[in-house]
């Protein structure tokens, strides 16, 4: 598997620029997750990538091989990549087999049956589906069973890179989970280089190596999950993954002093008048008095494996969106009052 360079791509429909002067390096064997809004320009990117659609200006390399640049444009069925699309995309007259035998090379007759049997079960144990499939239509397979027979096509020729667009985004949550789960293993053993195109934080955070945040057209921040989600570059990034809690304050060294007491900031800190992020995961509920402040509970929202009290500062301060997520099944009731503690280091920005 081969590592992927995007230099300096621009790229658009017409008069139309969609993306702005990328930058994206996808090391060997990892995977990205590049994430972003309706309209950020997702699809474009991957349109660059697999050879759909030319840049205007910029590179793209795959294994140290230049595929687009000014001179060089490589076709797409000459690019080495396999495609997982959202729909799966399986001949529906194709058996399980068939579909996968499909991007398989061509062996010499008389070896194609056995070679290509090996192979087929080869790559139906690595996308966790059992032998017995190999006979069925697409047509008797459960959404995420097909899309698993996507991904063993697409791993067939064994490519140079992999592409998924938003491949799980048709299932629901239970079999999205799973189907999920076992792609990334697949991936994994394969020792595949992939890039996964979605617009769901979870997702992108639980599946890939690094994140990619796309807006408008341009990479905001591309780091590990927990950088993006814990260390995000701007306001705009924090809030696109996650929860979260603006609380204005004061800076100083390594402390914020705010309404909701002196709490520790992480990374470089601003001096002076600046709002912090706070994830509803950090504030932690106590008994009265004992924590940092106090606040009553206007309300409490039940989801099974966690649950999110809002919250009003006891001391009247206004903190917007102040809430705390809790886990466990002891829950305070509306009208209670309790302490409060935030739990790790807040993230500080420039007031806005
Ligand atoms: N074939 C096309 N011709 C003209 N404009 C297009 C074409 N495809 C996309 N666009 C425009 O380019 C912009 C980016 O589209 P793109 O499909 O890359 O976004 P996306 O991030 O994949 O969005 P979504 O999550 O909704 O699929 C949008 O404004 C879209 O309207």
């Amino acid at each position: 598997m081969s590592e992927v360079r995007v230099r300096g791509v621009r790229a658009g429909y017409g008069g139309n620029q969609v993306l702005h002067d990328v930058d994206l390096t996808v090391r060997a064997g990892t995977t990205t997750a590049v994430l972003g809004g309706s309209g950020s320009g997702k699809t474009t990117l991957l349109r660059v990538i697999s050879g759909f659609l030319r840049p205007t200006t910029g590179s793209v390399s795959i294994g140290g091989r230049v595929v687009a640049d000014e001179h060089t444009l490589v076709p797409p069925e000459r690019r080495g990549i396999g495609y997982v699309r959202q729909d799966g995309g399986l001949f529906p007259h194709l058996t399980v087999a068939g579909n996968i035998a499909f991007g398989l090379p061509r062996p010499a007759i008389g070896r194609r049956d056995r070679h290509h049997r090996e192979r087929i079960a080869e790559l139906l144990e690595l996308v966790e589906l059992p032998p017995e499939v190999a006979g069925r239509r697409p047509d008797q397979l459960s959404g995420g069973q097909q899309q698993r027979v996507a991904l063993a096509r697409a791993l067939a020729p064994h490519p140079d890179l992999v592409l998924l667009d938003e491949p799980f985004s048709s299932l629901d949550t239970a079999l999205r989970a799973a189907t999920r789960e076992a792609t990334a293993r697949a991936l994994r053993a394969a020792g595949a280089t992939a890039v996964l195109v979605t617009h769901d934080q979870g997702e992108a955070l639980s599946f890939a190596d690094e994140v990619a945040i796309l807006r408008q057209g341009r990479f905001r921040q591309v780091a590990a999950p927990r950088a993006v989600y814990g260390e995000p570059v701007d306001a705009h990034v924090a809030t696109f993954l996650g929860d979260a809690i603006y609380v204005h304050g004061l800076a100083s060294r390594d402390q914020f002093r705010c309404a909701l007491g002196n709490l520790q900031t992480a990374g470089f800190v601003t001096r002076g008048a600046v709002e912090a992020l706070l994830r509803p995961e950090q504030l932690q509920i106590v008994p009265p008095g004992t924590g940092s402040v106090d606040a009553r509970v206007r309300s409490v929202t039940f989801f099974g494996h966690d649950s999110v009290a809002d919250l009003e500062l006891v001391s009247g301060v206004p903190v917007n969106g102040l809430r705390a997520r809790t886990v466990g099944l002891r829950l305070p009731e509306v009208g209670d009052v309790v302490g409060i503690n935030v739990v790790g280091p807040v993230r500080v920005f420039p007031s806005s």
